[in-house]
């Protein structure tokens, strides 16, 4: 059943101490599309993609990659299944000391042990497709600005053309040009390399530009999941008041009463 999807995260629980981020989450993410997750700050987006990236340990669940439980599975097939994901971190997570074409190539000269010769130009392709010239792949991180750098994070997760791509809040910090330059690349990496793209954003633009489904996750589960079709159907008033940022509603009522 779980093989008609690349993931399937089950009852996945998280807590911080005393903070419980991920209360028994499941998520279904079907192969060859755009899963788009949506949700407040703080409601544990990020925690669940770097639980299915197993670089946190969820307290409780299973997590099914290519029907997998990876959460069974030792050291090196952990990193075996995560060579298939790449990923945006939220504040593009590049690396200081190495240059923008390394930052890029370090997947494929780390992973598969290409060699710096036969990965910059490749480097250096990906950073076109991200809009960034030739003439950025000598800089250092330290000299771009921060869009600029996110497009770089963006060019490394999609340097080894990965089944998986995860990206957390891709068009944060771009202005809307690029945005949608971001936006159109994420749909071109699932429909031309039939890639599995899973995206947190809050930029409800990009949501209705990449979503083939859409997610909402609330206090730590997935209260609504659905093709992007029914995004403003969904019956759900906490759905509604999100996707319409209205400061009242069910979602304002919880805050003022916590
Ligand atoms: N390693 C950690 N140790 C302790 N608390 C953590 C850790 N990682 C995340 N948290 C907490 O878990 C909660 C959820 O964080 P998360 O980054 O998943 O939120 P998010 O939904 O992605 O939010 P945003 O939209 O603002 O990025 C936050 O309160 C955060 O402080």
């Amino acid at each position: 059943m779980s093989a008609d999807y690349k993931i399937a995260a089950r009852g996945v629980s998280k807590s911080f101490g005393r903070k419980h981020v991920l209360r028994g989450a499941d998520l279904l993410v079907p192969r060859g599309q755009s899963t788009v997750i949506i949700g407040g700050s703080g409601t544990g987006k990020s925690v669940l993609l770097k639980c299915i990236l197993g670089l946190i340990e969820p307290d409780a669940g299973r997590i099914e990659i290519d029907g997998v439980d990876i959460l069974k599975e030792g050291p090196r097939s952990r990193r075996d299944i995560r060579q298939k994901i790449g990923m945006l971190f939220q504040g593009g997570a590049l690396f200081d000391s190495l240059r923008v074409w390394e930052n890029v190539a370090f997947g494929l000269m780390q992973g598969e042990r290409m060699s710096a010769r036969d990965a910059k130009p490749i480097a250096v392709q990906k950073l076109g497709q991200v809009g960034l010239g030739p003439d950025v792949a000598d800089l250092f991180p330290a000299e771009l600005s921060g869009g600029m750098q996110k497009r770089v994070g963006l060019a490394r997760a999609i340097a080894r053309e990965p089944e998986i791509l995860f990206f957390d809040e891709p068009t944060t910090g771009l202005d809307p040009i690029m945005a949608g330059v971001i936006n159109d690349l994420i749909r071109q990496c699932v429909a031309d390399l039939g890639a599995t793209a899973v995206t947190i954003t809050h930029d409800m633009t990009s949501v209705r530009h990449i979503a083939d489904q859409v997610a909402m996750i609330y206090q730590g589960q997935f209260i609504w999941c659905g093709p992007i079709g029914e995004l403003d159907q969904s019956g759900n008033a906490y759905v509604d008041q999100f996707i319409h940022g209205r400061a009242d509603g069910p979602i304002a009522l919880q805050v003022r009463s916590a």
